[in-house]
């Protein structure tokens, strides 16, 4: 009988990712007990019990903070993300807000709103009043400005380059840009190497981060304060990634013109200087089809496959499938002897070993092992009696 995997849904999840999950293969459900997969978007995990029936999760999306990821690393669950593909989407969503903020749209078009809504004009005095009150709403024009991008990943590229090609002078700091990311970045983008001089230099600054311990509140006081007045934040990152206090103070003084940001809060979302947008960065029919496709695809290949791709707690571990074997999964701790003890274990089960692959990240590893011969339940307990071992899988 064909193994079948039950799969928590949480959030809605585009159903063109859904298709991807052979329904022979795949239960899918919003209230599963004992899932296997957990396939989610922004749901938060850290106060949900984490079943022992679970053997990964994937994220439709690129945060994952919503999620227990070392806690779940160390029970050997793997936690999926998408990294790139709504960054498109983000990318839109920020120059769209660059331009609100320097055209001072929202306000605007909110007054023209109020004229004909609150004030009951028409005809001739609509068009007086359009006249005479535009005045206030005069903004400025993105070349000849400098735009800082902190975090030049998949969404920081995209914004960077396509602020530069507005006319824009464009600052990056990563100090852990990737290579594939560099390869991507325009040459006329000016990477700096200091937080402080992006601020420094930039009369807009936009985040491009994951919310870790490192990156929260990275806009703060002194910062915003070393900016050219007239500045504008963007954050479409996390909203942990900014003092939000700090920045209503200074867009009280005046010294900062707009934060736009895509996580509102009590005090951020009625401030007349703050646009607010409802966790909109993502919310495209693209962008949501793209995720929901590459989660599907990852969790998919990890529960049928053992092979791990995007993974943020564990390595890159994909390995082609060889023909008349079994395939078994070991999570351990990335310590000195484990895969002498692990392949000894198969030499004394009597199994000869068909391919094998070992990849370690920070303190764990993964190893994806075919053997050859019959593999006997008591396999699995020798390997989890290995100290060091935190997790074994027979894939079949
Ligand atoms: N508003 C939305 O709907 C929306 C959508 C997608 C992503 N996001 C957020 O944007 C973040 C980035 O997404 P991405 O797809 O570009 O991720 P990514 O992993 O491709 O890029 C993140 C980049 O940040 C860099 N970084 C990490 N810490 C840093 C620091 N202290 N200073 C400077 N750079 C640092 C990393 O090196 C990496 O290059 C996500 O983690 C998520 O929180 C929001
Ligand atoms: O990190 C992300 O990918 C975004 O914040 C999108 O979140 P969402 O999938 O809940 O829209």
């Amino acid at each position: 009988m064909t193994q079948t995997y039950p799969i928590q849904t949480l959030n809605a999840i585009s159903p063109v990712g859904l298709q991807r999950l052979d329904r022979d293969v795949f239960d899918l459900g919003t209230d599963i007990a004992e899932p296997r997969g957990i396939l989610l978007r922004s749901a938060d995990l850290h106060s949900a019990p984490i079943p022992d029936s679970l053997y990964a999760v994937a994220r439709a999306g690129a945060g994952t903070n919503n999620i227990p990821v070392d806690d779940l690393g160390a029970r050997g669950i793997p936690v999926f993300n998408t990294p790139g593909a709504n960054a498109n989407a983000v990318k839109e969503l920020v120059i769209a807000g660059m331009l609100l903020a320097a055209r001072n749209l929202y306000h605007a078009a909110d007054y023209t709103r109020g004229l004909v809504a609150d004030q009951a004009l028409s005809g001739g005095d609509l068009d007086k009043q359009v006249e005479a009150g535009k005045k206030q709403f005069a903004g400025y024009e993105l070349p000849g400005k400098t735009l800082g991008v902190i975090g030049l990943g998949a969404i920081g590229v995209l914004v960077a380059n396509a602020a530069q090609s507005l006319g824009l002078k464009v600052l990056g700091y990563d100090p852990a840009i990737t290579v594939e990311r560099a390869w991507q970045l325009s040459p006329n983008v000016e990477q700096v190497t200091s937080v402080e001089e992006l601020f420094a230099r930039s009369n807009m600054i936009t985040l491009h981060v994951p919310l870790i311990e490192a990156t929260k509140g990275l806009v703060d006081a002194d910062r915003i304060a070393s900016m050219a007045p007239g500045g504008v934040v963007l954050n479409f990152a996390r909203g942990g990634v900014v003092d939000e206090q700090a920045v209503i103070e200074a867009l009280d003084s005046g010294h900062l013109h707009a934060y736009v940001n895509d996580f509102p809060s009590e005090a951020g979302s009625v401030h007349p200087k703050v646009i607010a947008l409802p966790h909109l960065g993502a919310s495209t029919g693209e962008a949501e089809d793209n995720c929901a496709v590459m989660a599907a695809d990852q969790l998919s290949d990890y529960l049928l496959n053992g092979n791990i791709r995007n993974s943020v707690n564990f390595p890159e571990v994909v390995m082609a499938r060889t023909p008349g074997t079994t395939r078994l999964g070991i999570f351990n701790e990335n310590k000195p002897n484990m895969i002498g003890q692990i392949t000894a274990a198969l030499a004394e089960a009597g199994l000869n070993v068909a391919e094998f692959t070992n990849k370690s990240k920070g303190e764990v590893a993964y190893t994806l092992v075919d053997v050859e011969g019959e593999v006997q339940d008591e396999l699995k307990d020798s390997i989890l009696a290995i100290d060091g071992v935190i997790r074994a899988r027979k894939i079949g």
